[in-house]
Parts: C-alpha cells; structure tokens; sequence
C-alpha cells in the first residue's frame, strides 16, 4: 500500500530521518515508537506526504493516489480558537468537498460532539479539543489516517470511545498509523510496531514480541530498553 525505499528527510544539517525502508500494508494497525526526539512525526508527515524526502522514495498504489484518501491529525490543535465546533465542522466538510455525510454524523455520535455543538474552540477542554482535532484531520473519511499523540489530555471514557471506533474503522478496512507515549493506546490500537531511534527504523516487530519479552534489541538502543523494560516490569 505504502513503500518507503531508504527514504530520508535531513534538515539544518541533521538527519531526521535516515534511510527507512518499509512497507505499510492495507488494514495495518502500526505505532511507531520511540523516544522524544527520535523522528516519529517526521516519518509520519513523510507518509503522509505532508513533506518530501530529501532522499529515497515513498511509492503508493492506486487507492492511496485517490483524492482525501490520506487522512492526519496532527499533533498540535490545528483548530481555531474563534470558530465553534460546528462552524468546524462545516468549514472542513465543504473545503474536503466529498460527500461524506454518514460518516461525519458518525463520528459525531460516536465523540458526542454534539454536547458542545455550539462552543468556540476556546471555551472547550484539552480533551475536547482533542476529539475535534480528530473529527477534522479524518473529516473526508480517509483510508488511511495518520494520527500523531491524538489522546494527551483525553480522559479515559472519552478515550475508550475513541479508540472503538477507530478499531470499528480497521475492522472495515481503514489503515490506522499513529505515535503515542501511552501503552494503553498501544495495547488497544495496534498490532506492528516500528521502533525509532535518532532517526533510524531499528526494527519492525509486533506489540506482542516487545510486551512478551522476546525481542532483543541492539546495545545501542538504551532509550527504547527503557521504555520498553520499563513497560514490561
Ligand atoms: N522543522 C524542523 N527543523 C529542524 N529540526 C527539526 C524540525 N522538526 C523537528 N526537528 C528535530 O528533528 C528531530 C525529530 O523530531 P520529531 O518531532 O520527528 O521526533 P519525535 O520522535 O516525534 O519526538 P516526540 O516524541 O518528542 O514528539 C528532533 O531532534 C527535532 O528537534
């Protein structure tokens, strides 16, 4: 579905990202993981074609070159403050321009959206805000959706919702690819893991080889044994 050939991404001189190469296949449920800093947003934005490599390739097949086929929600709010949900809501649909009406009153029911229908942005939670950020980076009803932290600040109700009827949308096709920090979201959202250090893709491997002790990372790697041997104790 998606192939990265030694893609690379180097800026000031630095480089974020460093010859990755792999597939993302139809109906994945991948986390990249890693430490802060280890260039998981950047290889997400990379797919999802948000910025070019400055080497390597990314390759997609047909599907994926459909128009609003690519979904992204990014890691900061890119919602404005003086608009209501609503309003949101209605803006994003008409600039998406398909016809995705079931879908949107989905997600609507699905996030209760409609219990702060009329408030601004500004007068909402962290949380909230959240699950808006949600509903516009997936508004034209993608298949496949790049989410970057989408649950900090999400409590745990709001959370269990969400992550339902993100898995509801993998059980009907939809690829989901997302970073977190949180082993719940991990356990509950994804089968593949990428696992990233300063801008290396270390190794591929699933959620199970890594919570089941029998992946054996490289010495180098001191900031994922961390994370990971932390998770498992
Ligand atoms: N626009 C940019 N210009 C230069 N360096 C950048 C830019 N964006 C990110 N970086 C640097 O690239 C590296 C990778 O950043 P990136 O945000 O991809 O990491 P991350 O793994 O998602 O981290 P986190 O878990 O903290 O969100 C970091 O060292 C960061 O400081």
């Amino acid at each position: 579905m998606l192939q990265l050939n030694n893609v690379s991404y180097r800026k000031s001189k630095s480089d974020l990202v460093n010859s990755v190469s792999a597939s993302v296949h139809a109906g994945d449920r991948l986390t990249i993981f890693g430490p802060n800093g280890a260039g998981k947003s950047t290889l997400m934005r990379l797919m999802a074609g948000i910025i070019e490599p400055t080497g390597g390739t990314i390759t997609s097949n047909d599907l994926l070159k459909a128009k609003n086929a690519i979904g992204y929600v990014p890691q900061q709010l890119a919602l404005f403050n003086n608009l209501t949900v609503k309003e949101h809501l209605r803006f994003y649909r008409k600039m998406a321009g398909n016809n995705t009406e079931n879908f949107i009153n989905e997600m609507i029911e699905t996030l209760q959206l409609k219990n702060f229908w009329n408030k601004q942005i500004d007068e909402l939670s962290g949380g909230m805000k959240r699950k808006v950020n949600l509903t516009v980076g997936m508004i034209q009803q993608p298949e496949i959706v790049f989410l970057d932290e989408p649950f900090v600040g999400v409590d745990l109700a709001a959370k269990h919702d969400m992550l339902n009827w993100l898995n509801q949308l993998n059980k009907r096709g939809v690829t989901i690819v997302f970073v977190t920090h949180d082993w719940q979201v991990i356990h509950q959202l994804a089968d593949k893991m990428w696992l990233m250090e300063s801008g290396n893709l270390l190794q591929e491997t699933t959620v199970d080889e890594v919570v089941h002790n029998r992946l054996e990372l490289p010495n180098t790697s001191t900031a994922l044994h961390k994370m990971i041997s932390f998770h498992r104790s």
